[in-house]
């Protein structure tokens, strides 16, 4: 299997390689040269399978030979091991064919688990393989990072670098980052928001010449392919365990750096019968406007009680674009060479989009009454985010007989200060391995929005 640049212009590149890159040397996102398709012979064969061999069937075509089928079968035994729920994506039902997936039963009690205890693994594997020892550098709106460095601490071969906006994550957020204290890992609130952090993840992917010599960065965020193929997994796994492929499905995605819903659009082009992708945004909703009113023009972030998706520039919209575009890399390098700048889909593009994604824009006052309304009629507790995916799911649904799979993608203990807001007396205890998490030692540096001063920080601790 090959992987393409969606911007056209750079070499293709093997599954390790992809996997071992961020950005593509032309600024682009990497995606397989052609998706592996899956017969609805073979869907419905995958009815009642562990979500370990589930994995393993979806991911192993994208492989290739780079890791031979036994490698890919231990690297998914161990990714999955730590999680708390022995289905580790269970379903529940909340109403007529409403269904919410939990994918917060992973080591950090977010979606986000799923493909980065996978990478983590990944990453061991073929650097120790190549003999070789790189810089992960990742930008985090909250759960990218605790994730992250949770999949990588372990790794020998491996420095880890996490930037999170200074006080715009939530306490739980950053303790779960900030208490790691392996000498491995360095975390770095920057005075900026996510997208000021994103950028500089960016900029040092393009000019890597702060690094000592022989090292390169490898990427965490979403921008890394197997984060995307690792998460097609679980709507796999929720469609079959509802009744797919004699079923169509279908599903809510809180959406921020579009890496999720991506996900899922991915899951549909792989044969799999879903008819409706709902787009759920909180105020920061240029993924909304975009789909609703082809307006596709950034505006100023706003810090909202969904901080995991206080998120404007949307990273993996660029591979739906690639889509879209009918995968002309020329065309989406122009339509994205200034992403300050608003942008509009041409009208085929957009139909495209609009047959299969519908979208809803969700403000703070809202999200905490649906907690409320939520826990006081089925006594399940939402967590923010996961709650704008219910309200967006019962605004948007086409059709009441179809199950509706809601992606509950964070634990509400992570978010106590939105749940008090909705539910000011309930209790939410953190799960017994982060007990103590309050009480302890903490260690990041705070640094300025300043790329210069950044890289600094990074090439010193490396020395
Ligand atoms: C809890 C939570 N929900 C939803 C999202 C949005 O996911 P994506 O960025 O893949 O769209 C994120 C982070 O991105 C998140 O941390
Ligand atoms: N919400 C994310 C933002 C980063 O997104 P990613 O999926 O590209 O890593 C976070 O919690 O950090």
């Amino acid at each position: 299997m090959k992987y393409i640049s969606t911007r056209g212009r750079a070499p293709s590149l093997s599954f390790a390689d992809t996997v071992l890159t961020g950005l593509a040397s032309d600024g682009g996102l990497y995606v397989p040269e052609s998706l592996p398709k899956f017969s609805v012979e073979e869907i419905r064969g995958m009815a009642g399978l562990d979500y370990r061999e589930l994995a393993f069937r979806i991911i192993q075509p994208f492989v290739g030979e780079d890791l031979s089928d036994e490698e890919l079968r231990e690297i998914i035994q161990r990714s999955y091991k730590n999680f708390r729920h022995s289905a580790v994506a269970p379903l529940v039902q909340t109403d007529t064919n409403e269904w919410i997936l939990e994918l917060f039963h992973g080591p950090t009690l977010a979606f986000k688990d799923f493909a980065l205890q996978f990478l983590g693994q990944l990453f061991d594997h073929l650097l120790k393989k190549r003999g070789e020892r790189v810089v992960v550098m990742g930008a985090t709106s909250g759960d990218t990072g605790s994730a992250a460095i949770e999949g990588c601490r372990h790794c020998d071969n491996i420095d880890i670098f996490i930037l999170h906006p200074h006080n715009r994550v939530s306490e739980v957020q950053r303790r779960q980052m900030t208490t790691v204290l392996s000498d491995n890992v360095f975390n770095i609130a920057l005075e900026g928001n996510f997208d000021d952090c994103q950028n500089m993840v960016k900029a040092s992917f393009a000019d890597q010449s702060f690094l000592p010599d022989g090292r390169r960065l490898v990427a965490v965020n979403s921008i890394n392919w197997a984060r995307i193929m690792a998460q097609i997994v679980y709507y796999f796994y929720a469609a079959v365990n509802l009744g797919a492929p004699e079923k169509t499905v279908n599903f809510s995605v809180p959406t921020g750096n579009f890496g999720d819903i991506f996900a899922g659009y991915l899951a549909r082009q792989m044969g799999l019968p879903i008819d409706q992708l709902v787009i759920a945004t909180n105020a920061n909703d240029i993924l909304h406007r975009c789909i609703s009113d082809n307006d596709h023009s950034p505006k100023p972030l706003v810090h909202s009680l969904s901080p995991s998706m206080d998120i404007m520039v949307s990273s993996n919209f660029e591979r739906l674009l690639f889509d879209l575009y009918d995968r002309d890399g020329e065309a989406v390098a122009a339509l994205l060479a200034d992403r300050s700048a608003p942008m509009h889909l041409k009208e085929g593009a957009l139909k495209k989009a609009r047959e299969v994604f519908s979208s809803h824009r969700q403000d703070d006052l809202r999200t905490v009454e649906v907690i409320r309304e939520m826990f006081e009629s089925s006594e399940y507790l939402l967590d923010p985010h996961t709650a704008i995916g219910v309200e967006a799911a019962r605004r948007q649904r086409k059709s009441s007989q179809q199950p509706m799979v809601c992606l509950s993608t964070a634990h509400p203990a992570k978010f106590p200060e939105a749940v008090a807001r909705a539910l000011p007396t309930q209790k939410i205890p953190l799960p017994t391995h982060m007990q103590g998490l309050f009480e302890r030692e903490e260690r990041m540096r705070v640094l300025p929005n300043d790329l210069a001063k950044v890289h600094e920080f990074i090439a010193t601790a490396l020395a």
